[in-house]
């Protein structure tokens, strides 16, 4: 199967990897175009432009940051409608809100191309291993037939119904998840304020009802202060924002996502907008003071 990949970030780039060593010839685009270099070496073609690829290949594949970026690759110049048609298929696997999903597959479908949403989630070691959970939706004949590169890139794929849900559903679980973090962050920073040790916290944890991977696995490196991207902080706090317009439009009362989204707009604005979402710990640090009288 000849696949399009568009947008090879911490996602893009383990994704694409993935399919060229599970024998799917890829061609890929990028923004920034030097990025596609180690994905030739993997064996992939480049193409130009995002119409390029589509020109090329039965179906694209797009990952990328946020709304404004999955918009612009469609609508820009040399963008993906320019060579959509019958016959193609266009898969979104961006995490967005189900507007931004609803405006791309209108516009696809208008020009006789097919399109299904596909966010994930599992970050840069389960998008390396190919363990992600895909959150499908939109049209199921194109969901059947990409499933033999859902099975390597993924555990498991769900088909949600209709466009929207795919990215509903992932906004709700980042909505958890980002909260999550930040009770560790604060339960971490009460821990030390109060004089107990942080790793007892951790070991505490983990054998108790509320033991889970995220925090068997960011809880060490956020005691020592290190937090190297695996899910940047800007794309989480992206994911509680678009949350809250969720919450919005029906009308749920959501206090825990938007203090969290507040501590995740703080840690933008302390800088750490680029290191793994894990950085909210540097927050609650700060707002916590030195135990120093
Ligand atoms: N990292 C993670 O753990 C997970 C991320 N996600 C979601 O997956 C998506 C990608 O995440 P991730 O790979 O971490 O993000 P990165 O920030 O590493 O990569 C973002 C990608 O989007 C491209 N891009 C940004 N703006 C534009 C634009 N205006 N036009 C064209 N391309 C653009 C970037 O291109 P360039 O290289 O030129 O900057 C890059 O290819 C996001 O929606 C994120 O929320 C979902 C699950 C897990
Ligand atoms: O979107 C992030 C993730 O870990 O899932």
């Amino acid at each position: 199967m000849e696949v399009g990949f568009l947008g090879l970030g911490i996602m893009g780039k383990a994704m694409a990897i993935n399919l060229l060593r599970n024998g799917f010839m890829v061609t890929v685009w990028n923004r920034t175009l030097s990025k596609c270099d180690e994905l030739v070496e993997e064996g992939a073609s480049v193409g130009e432009t995002p119409a390029a690829v589509v020109k090329k290949c039965k179906y694209t594949v797009a990952m990328l940051s946020d709304p404004k970026a999955a918009l612009s690759v469609v609508f820009d110049k040399d963008g993906v409608l320019d060579q959509i048609c019958e016959g193609k298929g266009y898969i979104d696997m961006s995490t967005v809100d189900a507007d931004t999903s609803s405006k791309i597959s209108e516009a696809i479908t208008k020009k006789g191309g097919r399109f299904l949403e596909a966010p994930v989630s599992g970050s840069k070691k389960p998008a390396e291993d190919g363990q992600l959970i895909i959150l499908a939706a939109g049209e199921k004949a194109i969901y059947d037939e990409v499933i033999p590169a859902f099975d390597v890139l993924g555990k498991k794929s769900f088909f949600l119904g209709e466009v929207g849900n795919g990215a509903r559903m992932k906004l709700v679980v980042n909505m958890v998840m980002g909260s999550m973090m930040n009770a560790l962050s604060e339960g971490l920073t009460l821990a030390d304020k109060s004089g107990l040790s942080q790793q007892t916290l951790l070991d505490v944890m983990d054998l108790g009802a509320i033991a889970n991977p995220m925090f068997r696995l960011k809880g060490p490196a956020m005691i020592k202060g290190s937090y190297p991207p695996a899910f940047p902080l800007k794309h989480q706090q992206k994911d509680m924002r678009l949350a809250l317009a969720l919450g919005d439009e029906n009308a749920v009362s959501m206090p825990i996502a938007a203090a969290s989204n507040e501590a995740f707009k703080k840690a933008r604005s302390l800088g750490l907008g680029d290191l793994d979402f894990s950085a909210v710990h540097e927050v609650f640090k700060c707002a916590g003071g030195s135990n120093e009288a």
